[in-house]
């Protein structure tokens, strides 16, 4: 049975610094590409939050930013922060964590892809088979700690890493799951557990957790790697990962040093999924240091547009999504490969509306290989 729903409502926060700048490329691809696969056409609802919108109105997510969130279909979400701009007791204005505990978004899925037109950062001829995928647990762990954090005194200070055996559930359940999909398309089919179960109780319960969800995958083989062995080995040799599951901030650690091997965090598409709700964002920042330039590249926050269909069509299922998706990951291919536009990101002359055009431009051309 195909979907009832003629048009999708896509709550929208570009947030702070580059998150206003690579949004609007988003958008405007994501309705190239509906239009040209035919697919349901997507109703953009835009709404402020972040630092700087709390400078301006004391608000750093609005009660209706929310429920808009809420009501829609899915969220697409630039970046928000900005060193400058904090509470008054000093902590920094990132609403995305409260979106990922309002709306149980558990996963952090960061995949990482090299293909033809993104720079070679490793020499091994190897690294161009790079294609894994980090999954990141996101509601729990040491993100756990904040607003709970204690500085004792002039001498001390804690955090507390939480680990619970539903969290840690439903994030390996959720990274297996990932691993069969992928091991369907001819991708080896493997969970690497990344902790430091050697030092911490928390780290070696949630490999004793992994191992209970991995005995009912008996189809996707299992791994195990410290976290600093893991990071070496992501430098050494990426192409033989496959699927990464990890805790929150191992994750956020790992996912930047990830994007670091295919050029840098202009690259780095993320979706953050939960059991009812999916909001769609790059992993990274705002990037005050090139903000207002228009230099950033939107690569990463097009891609995630293209995870956001990806999401909908199986939810929805209207594979008409799907290939707008697909067209998307091809055209954004095309522009690199081709080098119609080289992301100022590489050292090229690209900036952010450039490669916008350049993409939009490129949907016609990937038409035919992509269906
Ligand atoms: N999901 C989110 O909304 C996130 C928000 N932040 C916030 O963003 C602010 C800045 O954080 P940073 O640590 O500087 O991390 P960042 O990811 O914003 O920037 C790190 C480096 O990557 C570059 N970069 C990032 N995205 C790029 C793009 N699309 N094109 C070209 N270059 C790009 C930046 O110019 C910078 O040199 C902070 O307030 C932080 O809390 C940081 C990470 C994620
Ligand atoms: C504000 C940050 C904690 C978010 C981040 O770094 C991320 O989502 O990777
Ligand atoms: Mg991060």
């Amino acid at each position: 049975m195909s979907s009832l729903k003629n048009s999708f409502k896509i709550a929208v926060l570009p947030g702070d610094g580059i998150g206003r700048e690579v949004m609007p490329a988003c958008l405007e691809v994501i309705d190239a590409a509906v239009k040209v696969a035919g697919a349901p056409p997507m109703s953009f609802e835009t709404h402020q939050a972040g630092a700087q919108f709390y400078a301006e109105s004391g608000e750093a997510l609005p009660a209706s930013a929310l429920e808009a969130c809420r009501k829609a279909d899915a969220i697409l979400f630039g970046a928000m922060g900005w060193p400058d701009i904090r509470f008054p007791d000093g902590t920094e204005i990132i609403p995305q964590l409260d979106l990922r505990m309002e709306f149980g978004l558990f996963a952090g899925v960061r995949p990482i892809r090299w293909f033809p037109g993104l720079p070679k950062v490793l020499s091994d001829p190897r690294a161009e088979g790079i294609d894994f995928v980090l999954i990141r647990e996101q509601t729990e762990g040491l993100f756990y700690a904040r607003g709970r954090g204690e500085i004792r005194d002039d001498q001390e200070a804690y955090d507390t890493m939480q680990i619970t055996r539903a969290g840690t559930e439903r994030v390996t359940e959720f990274a297996f799951q990932i691993a069969a999909q992928r091991k369907r398309r001819g991708r080896p089919g493997v969970v690497t557990c990344v902790d430091k179960a050697n030092v911490f109780s928390s780290m070696a319960f949630f490999r004793k957790i992994f191992d209970e969800v991995a005995e009912k995958h008996p189809d996707v083989q299992k791994d195990y790697a410290y976290v600093d062995a893991l990071a070496l080995n992501m430098v050494k040799k990426p192409w033989a990962l496959d699927v990464l599951v990890t805790e929150n901030m191992f994750g956020d650690i790992l996912s930047d040093l990830a994007a670091g091997l295919i050029g840098g965090m202009g690259m780095a598409a993320s979706a953050d999924i939960g059991e009812h709700y999916g909001l769609f964002q790059p992993a990274h920042g705002t990037a005050p240091d090139i903000a207002g330039k228009g230099v950033a590249n939107p690569s990463a926050m097009i891609l995630s547009g293209a995870m956001m269909l990806d999401w909908l069509a199986v939810k929805h299922r209207e594979p008409k999504l799907a290939d707008a998706a697909r067209l998307i990951e091809a055209a954004v291919e095309h522009t690199l490969s081709t080098k119609t536009a080289v992301p100022m990101e590489y050292g090229g002359g690209a900036n952010c509306a450039d490669m916008t055009r350049s993409v939009i431009g490129a949907l016609g051309a990937v038409r035919k290989e992509v269906a």
